[in-house]
């Protein structure tokens, strides 16, 4: 018996700043056809987008300059899945804190997002993470620099906080978003949640 062909979700890694590559490779290990997306043909191209950790005032500076901020924007807005880690999670952010002058966000998560929430001395740091939607195990979580979600809006649901109460993830219809890394732990269930999402869409 021939078994019945599932076509690859098709998922963008927004490639214009930021560790993209590991990205890439976790969605190629779970079975995705991924495109790097730097443009707006790459962008209508895909059924879903990952935005990446990085530095959030730059990325948002090259979207702009790259004249991907509106397409990214009518995306989201149109029920694009797309998932942001760390400064991804900034650029889904409808309000973002600490902000550098004139950093705007995408938006699309009614969030209000504090960059930089760590403070100097813990810029980065570990934890297991407890993480209900994903069932099992918690998950191991690493934070880098990361943002925290200061407040959750009605349309947002939290999916995660660490011990002190403080949301570290966020969902709202198609979109997610973490401070945290999953793509450099080896634990890909994030990954596979948000394919889920891109699966349930496309
Ligand atoms: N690891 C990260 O993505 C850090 C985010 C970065 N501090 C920012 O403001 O965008």
């Amino acid at each position: 018996m021939v078994a019945p062909q599932v076509a690859a979700p098709r998922v963008g890694v927004l490639a214009l700043q930021g560790d993209f590559r590991e990205h890439a490779q976790v969605l190629r290990v779970l079975g995705a056809d991924v495109t790097l997306v730097r443009r707006p043909e790459e962008l209508a191209a895909v059924d879903g987008l990952v935005i990446p950790g990085g530095e959030s005032s730059v990325m948002d500076k090259l979207a702009r300059t790259f004249g991907l901020a509106e397409p990214l924007r009518a995306a989201i807005s149109g029920g694009l899945p797309v998932y942001g880690t760390c400064a991804g999670l900034i650029m889904l952010a409808d309000t973002v804190l600490d902000g550098i002058r004139g950093q705007e966000s995408l938006g699309g998560l009614d969030v209000a997002v504090r960059r930089n929430a760590f403070g100097s001395q813990t810029h980065s740091f570990e934890t297991d993470l407890d993480v209900p939607v994903l069932g099992g195990e918690p998950m191991h979580a690493v934070f880098i620099r990361a943002p925290i979600v200061e407040s959750v809006g009605p349309a947002a649901t939290a999916l995660a906080t660490l011990d002190d109460g403080r949301c570290v993830a966020v969902e709202q219809g198609n979109l997610l978003g973490t401070s945290f890394h999953p793509e450099v732990t080896g634990d890909y269930r994030i990954h596979e949640y948000f394919l889920g999402k891109v699966r349930a869409a496309a």
